[in-house]
């Protein structure tokens, strides 16, 4: 069993020692309680304000990471017995969950435009996290359902990797030096969650799984610890009983090629015609796409038609799309190079590439067409800027669109500038995907998404993809 840190040594972050020594901590609690139970006991003025209001409250991160480290007590800091009581540590654990997503939520932009990343501004940051996260492994569990402790621990573990590639994404190819001890501790939170959230593993939904999975491995490649001692991947999956091989979805272990790491979108900006056109809705009405596309396809391959339009191709080779030509081969490189992808042995040919402009345009629930029939069943999304929530739903019976009520359990996860997603066998008869808008208003700035494909032979000397003159223009219509 992992031991775990006191309050001691959670309090030497400088975010802590800043705001308070560790001996008015302790007695400003002890305070803070009394106060509130008399005046719960005795009068009917307003009580002191809980971790959980102050962190709900809470209007920007620094304020949820002071509420963290002034007013959430953890294992080893109960000061009454008050504290002890598994309704108490519940809510201490609630707050932490909040917390977590909250933060995630307020940090998740990538551009850098919610302020400058520091190492400094982390190390003081992280120490407050790591309250959180051992706020959210609290054992205050008796009284709860088993199946809302799992999926309140996903919700948590989902907040803590996507603020660990808020935190550590920058420097993680520099040097380590002073942040390897707030990493060790941040690491050893991270591990205590994972195998406290893996005791809820039986009442784990679908959708749980997939986030599990996920989260595990943008753990491992956030917190790698540089001494190379670490808990591997498949050890913190605990056994083999939380897979997610039936899923013919996948979100690909994020940065799977150094490759994408140094492309931008401006880059890409540069190199490819994308182009604002018309679509036509379900009804027939045309209306403006929001965001900008463009079809890129090697030689001898047609357009690509969706929602009412053709693209026509933009020659894909290493002379005219440096960059995107670039980004393929790594991708397929990576992918046929991952244990975890084994046996993915595509090669694609031609990609749809999206340019969502700002936080505002988006991505609504679909389906993408003709897999199987004019493109490979697999395809591979590799998401380039901002970063965006990328979900997958269910399909009701069995294919049926007309049949979804909007009620499906949602699977997302956030994706980050680098990370992929691979579509499998009939992910697209089966499961609808969608992109969500921004989720602040510093997580506004452009993404790039490029979806690759591989066009199919279709034999009788038919091009690859859709003929682009006006007859096939019209079947498309
Ligand atoms: O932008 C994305 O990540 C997804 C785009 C997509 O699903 C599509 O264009 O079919
Ligand atoms: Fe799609």
């Amino acid at each position: 069993m992992q031991t775990i840190q006191t309050t001691r040594n959670a309090t030497r972050h400088p975010f802590c020692r800043r705001k308070s020594s560790l001996t008015m901590k302790k007695k400003e609690r002890t305070m803070q309680t009394t106060a509130t139970l008399k005046n719960e006991n005795t009068t009917r003025t307003p009580v002191t304000t809980t971790v959980g209001a102050l962190i709900q409250d809470a209007k920007t991160v620094e304020e949820i990471l002071r509420a963290a480290c002034d007013s959430l007590l953890l294992e080893g800091e109960e000061t009454l017995h008050f504290h002890f009581q598994d309704v108490h540590r519940q809510k201490n654990k609630s707050a932490s969950v909040n917390g977590l997503k909250r933060l995630a939520k307020m940090m998740c932009s990538s551009s850098g435009s919610y302020e400058k990343k520091t190492k400094t501004k982390n190390n003081e940051r992280i120490g407050g996290i790591v309250r959180l996260i051992k706020g959210a492994s609290l054992d205050g569990t008796k009284t709860t359902n088993r199946k809302k402790r799992a999926s309140d621990g996903i919700d948590a573990l989902r907040a803590t990797a996507s603020l660990l590639v808020s935190l550590f994404d920058e420097d993680k190819d520099e040097d380590e030096d002073d942040s390897d001890t707030s990493r060790e501790e941040m690491r050893n939170a991270c591990d205590e969650l994972v195998r406290r959230v893996r005791e809820d593993a039986e009442y784990f939904s679908d959708g749980d799984r997939i986030v599990f999975d996920w989260a595990l491995r943008v753990i491992e490649s956030n917190i790698a610890s540089s001494s190379g001692e670490t808990t591997a991947t498949s050890e913190r999956r605990g056994d083999a009983t939380i897979t997610v091989d039936e899923f013919p979805f996948r979100y690909v272990t994020p940065n799977i090629s150094n490759v994408l790491k140094s492309i931008t979108v401006e880059d890409l900006r540069k190199e490819v015609p994308f182009k604002a056109e018309k679509l036509i809705t379900r009804t027939g009405k045309r209306v403006d796409e929001r965001r900008e596309t463009c079809f890129v396809a090697e030689s001898g391959i047609g357009g690509l038609a969706y929602s009412g339009k053709i693209m026509e191709p933009t020659l894909l080779n290493e002379a005219s799309l440096p960059l995107v030509t670039t980004i393929r081969n790594a991708i397929v490189e990576a992918l046929k190079n991952d244990e975890d992808y084994a046996g993915c042995d595509i090669d694609f040919d031609c990609a749809l590439m999206n340019l969502y402009p700002d936080g505002s345009s988006a991505c609504a629930w679909h389906t993408d067409p003709e897999m199987g029939t004019v493109w490979d069943r697999d395809s591979v999304i590799v998401s380039i800027g901002e970063t965006r929530r990328f979900a997958f739903r269910k399909l009701a019976g069995g294919g049926d669109k007309t049949q979804n009520d909007g009620e499906e359990e949602q699977v997302w996860v956030r994706v980050h500038h680098g990370d992929c997603i691979l579509m499998r066998d009939d992910c697209n008869d089966n499961w609808e995907h969608c992109v969500f808008g921004k989720e602040n208003d510093s997580n506004n700035a452009a993404r790039i998404s490029l979806v690759f494909k591989k066009a199919l032979s279709r034999g009788g000397g038919r091009k690859k993809g859709h003929g682009t003159n006006s007859k096939e223009k019209k079947k498309a219509k």
